[in-house]
């Protein structure tokens, strides 16, 4: 049938992400890429046309499905309700503690427009929320681990970006390996927050910012870093893009339970990323998919990856998928 059409609505490492994945997805087009600054400043590969963000609202015929590709700290929970009253929209918000606030805040105009808007896309959350809930369900007895890197966290990462008086930065959330073996061990620990991860930042300070100032601002931040142990080292601009330019991650999530006393089983869902983003994006594509379906179904309004049946993320029909993967 005729290809989906997508937009991209911010255009940063997720943005070019998502154009990387519209070419690896035959059923798909790029439309356009939709930014606040000046689209003449984007360098864009491939022949594709940037245009500002504000000329979205003349394009709401062009457009199935725009995936948002702004930060979850200060740009989806202003542009997510925005958009979702004029497209389908797929976006990875990822500040887990604001999910439910994000999810009623972009429901009511999705919902008023006859919109389909999916929150909280890519891997975490994501594939790996998918994850946590499988291991519940299928092992109630038992318990979920989560672990992360080490690797760059791109919402991290974009959190320590916003703070005034940064210039640039990045960070990389590191687990511990102590706990990561009890865990792989089959022991059970009762691990807190602190005692998961550390996260380590590389930032770049303007000029005449006050690197205390930076360094508590960023530590003391609420859902990102203040129930870490995190340090921040100050670096040259040099140093950013010579040494902190590459974005691997991964990570792995845990389900240890029992089905009997006499039985343990594991499950173990695992991610190695040499692009954070690269990946992310392909998820928040596959989810387009599903979006644009789900809006032809009249399933309107927000939802959430535990709202996808499996096989709409999958450009075969279903009676393929019955044949080929079942
Ligand atoms: N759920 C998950 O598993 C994951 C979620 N995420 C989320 O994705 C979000 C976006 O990540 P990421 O793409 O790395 O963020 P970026 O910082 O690369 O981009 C965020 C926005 O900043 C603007 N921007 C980008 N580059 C520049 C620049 N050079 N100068 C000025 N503005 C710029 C763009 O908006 P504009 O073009 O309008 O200027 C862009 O949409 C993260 O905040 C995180 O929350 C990321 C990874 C995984
Ligand atoms: N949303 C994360 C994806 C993973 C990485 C992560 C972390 O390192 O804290 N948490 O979730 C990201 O922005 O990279």
């Amino acid at each position: 049938g005729a290809s989906i059409r997508i937009g991209i609505a911010g255009y940063g490492n997720l943005g070019r992400g998502v154009q990387a994945a519209i070419a690896k997805n035959p059923d798909m087009e790029l439309v356009g890429v939709y930014t606040r600054r000046d689209p003449a400043a984007l360098s864009l590969p491939g022949g594709a046309t940037a245009f500002h963000m504000d000329e979205l609202a003349q394009h709401t015929e062009d457009i199935d499905v725009l995936v948002l590709c702004g930060g979850s700290k200060s740009d989806l929970p202003e542009q997510g309700p925005a958009l979702a009253a004029m497209f389908n929209t797929v976006d990875s918000f990822d500040t887990h503690a604001k999910i439910p606030e994000h999810f009623a805040a972009v429901d009511a105009p999705a919902t008023s427009a006859g919109k389909t808007a999916l929150i909280s896309a890519g891997w975490d959350p994501g594939m790996f929320s998918i994850n946590r809930v499988y291991g519940e369900a299928l092992l109630p007895d038992g318990e979920t681990y989560t672990f992360w890197g080490r690797g760059l966290s791109q919402g991290h990462s974009d959190a320590i970006r916003r703070v005034p008086g940064v210039a640039g930065g990045v960070q990389y959330t590191i687990p511990s390996t102590e706990a990561i073996a009890k865990v792989r061990a089959g022991e059970r620990p009762t691990l807190s927050t602190r005692e998961k991860h550390v996260r380590e930042c590389f930032v770049v300070l303007e000029d005449g910012a006050d690197a205390e100032a930076v360094r508590e601002a960023i530590v003391t931040m609420e859902h990102y870093f203040d129930q870490y142990d995190t340090t921040v080292n100050f670096i040259d601009a040099a140093t950013l893009a010579s040494e902190h330019s590459s974005m691997p991650h991964g990570g792995f999530v845990f389900r240890s339970g029992n089905t009997t006393d006499e039985h343990s089983q594991v499950i173990e869902y695992s991610l190695t990323l040499q692009s954070n983003p690269e990946f992310t994006s392909s998820v928040l594509v596959a989810y387009a998919r599903a979006v644009h379906k789900m809006n032809q179904a009249g399933q309107i309004g927000a939802k959430t990856v535990f709202d996808v049946a499996p096989g709409l993320l999958s450009p075969k029909s279903p009676e393929q998928l019955r044949a080929e993967l079942l």
